[in-house]
């Protein structure tokens, strides 16, 4: 038994030794930590509990690959399971072959049969050739309804994705799995890499230009970008904080907190006058408990904000137009974004809170490219779908597509409020006016000039919102109450307890 206890530990140690001295030396050159030691900046002290460490690839190189270039188990973070599949791109570039393949499928399979969170530690990648090419294709061990997607009838996992170095082929797919990836400043995530595009189809592109922090936030590929890999290691440990272990269970309620700001602030933080601008997160900030919010892929259509936050300790999810971006009117990118952001807050049953200030959907020519209107029907449906808790407060204005785009009225939002200072509408007044007066102002400008034309405007304009104020809408029960700004927390707080069935803050759960 000793003897067979010491070739164990010697194949253990191989096992350990990842791209050995020299792969380490290069990966650790070009600012990466190695797997294990990220495993270690993530998961609890004396908590790591490895398995397939002994796998090897079925086709044998001269150069040793242990653990076929991934690292697999389980461990504690904040005191709950979870599973990790971290990428070793120290050896043969953290390459996919059928082994490892099989081995990132046992975690998933673990993580989905247990109801556990899944964080993926993505670098470099690609399926390794020749393992994977000609013949031996067709029979790869890839399953996709694992991969993708729980088998039905199992609860949806939280998946989290860290983007650590150039992540292209299996790893970038991990992350487009993945609830939320945070990436470091000097990782990027494609399809394919430069060294792929080049020869394929002649761009010629770096790894930052095609993934980089810039281009993977505004594609929505990563969620966030921070500066060190332990950063990164924090971002997922907040993002899971809000989630329940997997669907089936309610989120963790926290020890309730006052608001960030002063709720009383709001007052002042919207301006009166619909065109000027203002900052969305000050809003969040007099909402949420303090230091409860987590931005949620704040560069990926800009003009919607989406977070996670807690409200007197329960994890919700905001969502608020953002009106310092092109005046927080709706584009592709934003309906899209926020489409995947409430199915988040309604699997894992965050309610969601809607901050409508909203001009309206973009319109025009990039927008309709950009298949505004077939974002617009995902959405609506999505949030009409969605069975979680949904409070709305209209701020300053909202109107037409925008309005139900945020959550409104046919969307069967549990309740609906307004500010004394809101404007609800199909259209915003001035292009409302212009649209269905357009002959008759014609007629004044040729006519009578411009002076004349300007006053008439005036008059319609202001006829056009005394009927958008919110009074009519609350009389007519479109509205289930108008709010001072001041009230907003405690009227969506309230709100959200009720829609839930009056179980009381911080109770069992
Ligand atoms: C659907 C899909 O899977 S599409 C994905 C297509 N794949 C890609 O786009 C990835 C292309 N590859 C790359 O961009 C780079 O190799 C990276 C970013 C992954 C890694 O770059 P680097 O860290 O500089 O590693 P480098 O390219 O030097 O490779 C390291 C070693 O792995 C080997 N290697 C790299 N890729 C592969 C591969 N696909 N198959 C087999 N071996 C490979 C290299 O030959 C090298 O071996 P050596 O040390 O014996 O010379």
């Amino acid at each position: 038994m000793a003897g067979r206890i010491a070739l164990l530990r010697e194949k253990q140690e191989a096992a350990h030794a990842s791209g050995g001295p020299e792969g380490l030396r290069r990966h650790r050159e070009s600012g990466r930590l190695p797997v294990r030691e990220r495993i270690d900046l993530l998961v609890d002290r004396d908590t790591w509990f490895e398995i397939g460490a002994l796998a090897l690839p079925e086709l044998r190189r001269e150069k040793p690959i242990p653990g076929d270039a991934v690292v697999t188990g389980f461990g504690l973070l904040d005191g709950r399971r979870i599973g990790v599949i971290g990428i070793d791109s120290s050896v043969v570039a953290g390459t996919t072959a059928p082994i490892s393949m099989r081995k990132q499928g046992r975690l998933i399979e673990h993580a989905q049969r247990h109801g556990f969170p899944l964080v993926l530690l993505c670098d470099a990648d690609g399926g390794r050739m020749p393992d994977v090419s000609g013949w031996r294709f067709s029979g790869l061990p890839l399953d996709f309804t694992t991969f993708l997607k729980p088998p039905p009838g199992q609860p949806v996992v939280p998946r989290a994705a860290a983007v650590l170095g150039p992540s292209y082929g299996d790893s970038a797919l991990h992350a487009s799995t993945a609830h939320y990836v945070v990436m470091v400043r000097s990782g990027s995530i494609a399809l394919s890499g430069p060294s792929v595009v080049e020869p394929a189809i002649g761009e010629k592109v770096t790894d930052s230009e095609l993934g980089g922090p810039a281009a993977a936030t505004e594609a929505g590929n990563a969620h966030l970008v921070v500066d060190t890999e332990a950063d990164a290691m924090d971002a997922i440990a907040a993002f899971l904080s809000y989630l329940p272990q997997n669907s089936a269970q309610r989120p963790p309620v926290a020890p309730p907190l006052p608001p960030g700001r002063d709720p009383k602030d709001l007052e002042e933080i919207v301006p009166l006058g619909t065109r000027s601008g203002y900052d969305m997160r000050d809003v969040f900030a007099c909402v949420a408990d303090e230091a409860s919010i987590l931005p949620w892929a704040d560069g990926w259509g800009s003009s919607l904000l989406c977070a996670l936050a807690r409200i007197e300790g329960r994890p919700v999810g905001l969502v608020g137009n953002q009106p310092i971006v092109r005046a927080g009117a709706l584009d592709p990118a934003a309906l899209a974004k926020e489409k995947v952001f409430v199915q988040l807050c309604d699997t894992f049953g965050l309610p969601l809170v809607f901050l409508h200030d909203v001009p309206g959907l973009m319109i025009g020519t990039q927008a309709e490219r950009g298949g505004i209107l077939h974002g617009y029907e995902a959405l609506v449906s999505a949030i009409a779908e969605a069975t979680v808790p949904k409070v709305g407060v209209v701020l300053r204005k909202a109107y037409g597509g925008g309005h139900f785009a945020m959550g409104g009225r046919p969307t069967r939002p549990d309740f609906l409020y307004a500010w004394p200072s809101a404007e609800l509408g199909f259209m915003a007044p001035e292009t409302g006016i212009r649209t269905i007066h357009r002959r008759k102002l014609e007629t004044v400008l040729a006519e009578q000039g411009p002076e004349a034309h300007a006053a008439l405007v005036a008059e319609l304009t202001a006829e056009w919102i005394s009927e958008a104020e919110p009074w009519e809408a609350a009389a007519h029960l479109s509205l289930d109450d108008v709010v001072e700004p001041g009230r907003t927390r405690e009227v969506v707080a309230a709100s959200i307890d009720i829609a839930l069935g009056g179980l009381s803050l911080g109770g069992a759960l």
